[in-house]
């Protein structure tokens, strides 16, 4: 058994409608890896979820989780992940700690051990003031919270979050947040999560696949993804005009390898590093007695590459098309 996700050249065709929701899906996620599918509606996200947690069949492809193939052995795969879909089969007439009791038992916890562990998780995902209700009648938020306390019984070795998140206040989702980050880096928890998202997947994953239409169309760290549509951006002005371009020789000559521009009462500064140069810059100013009014730093966020990646995609297809 190992941790790792595999994924070759996955392709999933729904005949209602013809939907071609997955295509040529190729990726891998290592054993202890955060990884992140970061797509809009409709790209294919939960598609590839249901496939990889064996919920429905790929038309064509190979998927392997935990070290089993999804179609050969699935009852294997569904050992060791655990699974927070966006609609869970849970009885609207259990209170939410009764059901995860339940779970509990079903995972073989004894009773005594399920109490305990319900209580714990009805703390993590901030439920226990709501456990004693029926689940008939929590809101959509508290659903998703009791959704990611019934995966996590049994703390599984690879973890499949549907959106885990969707629907969520600011404070609930932090919550989840550092739960996830805790069980990855504490348990060494395998997690493959999809977001619509940018700042989520940013923030928890080590790895993002940009998944739009159906086909995935960058992969990479957050700061790889970053990279691709440039640098950071450094832009000061100076109390003294007059010192600009002597300011800029000197930076220049100071900072070898970092495009420097004088632009009209601006200079602009092209860094691989923003936040470490950007002190550099002002400590270097300082100490040549160049008074700064005004320094900006402007990064890329994934935002922009979503925008950029996702556009480019769609001129390139027209372009084909025309
Ligand atoms: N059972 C189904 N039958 C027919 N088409 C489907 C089915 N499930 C999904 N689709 C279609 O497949 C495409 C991908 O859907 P999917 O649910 O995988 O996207 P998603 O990225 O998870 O979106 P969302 O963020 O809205 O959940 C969509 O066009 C969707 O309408």
């Amino acid at each position: 058994m190992n941790g790792k996700i595999v994924v070759e050249h996955l392709t999933k065709t729904f005949k209602k409608g013809n939907v071609q929701a997955v295509k040529d899906v190729s990726f891998e996620v290592e054993e202890g890896e955060f990884f992140a599918f970061l797509g809009p509606n409709g790209a294919g996200k939960s598609t590839t979820v249901q496939i990889l947690t064996t919920l429905i069949n790929a038309t064509s492809g190979k998927a392997e989780v935990a070290g089993h193939d999804v179609i050969r052995e699935p009852e294997k795969v569904r050992r060791y992940i655990g699974v927070a879909l966006q609609e869970t089969g849970v009885d609207p007439d259990l209170t939410g700690r009764e059901m995860i009791e339940l779970q509990a038992n079903i995972f073989g916890f004894r009773k005594e051990e399920g109490k305990k562990r319900a209580q714990e998780l009805l703390e993590i995902v901030q439920l226990t003031e709501a456990a004693e209700r029926r689940i008939g009648n929590y809101s959509g938020g508290m659903r998703r919270r009791l959704d990611l306390a019934l995966t996590l019984v049994n703390e599984p070795k690879i973890l499949f979050l549907d959106e885990p998140t969707t629907g969520l206040d600011p404070s609930n989702r932090m919550a989840i947040w550092e739960e996830l980050r805790r069980l990855n880096e504490e348990v060494g928890t395998t997690i493959f999560l999809t977001t619509q998202y940018l700042e989520e997947a940013d923030s928890l994953a080590h790895r993002i696949s940009i998944i739009n239409d159906g086909e995935i169309v960058a992969t990479g760290t957050p700061k790889e993804l970053k990279a691709q549509i440039g640098n950071d951006l450094i832009t000061l002005t100076l109390k003294n005009e007059k010192q600009q371009s002597e300011a800029v020789e000197y930076l220049r000559g100071q900072m070898a390898g970092v495009d420097v521009i004088n632009r009209q009462n601006k200079v602009l500064i092209y860094v691989e590093e923003g936040t470490k140069q950007l002190l550099e810059v002002v400590r270097l100013f300082d100490q040549e007695g160049y008074e700064i009014e005004d320094i900006q730093l402007s990064s890329p966020t994934l935002d922009d590459i979503f925008l950029k990646i996702t556009s480019e995609k769609k001129e390139g297809v027209r372009a084909v098309g025309e």
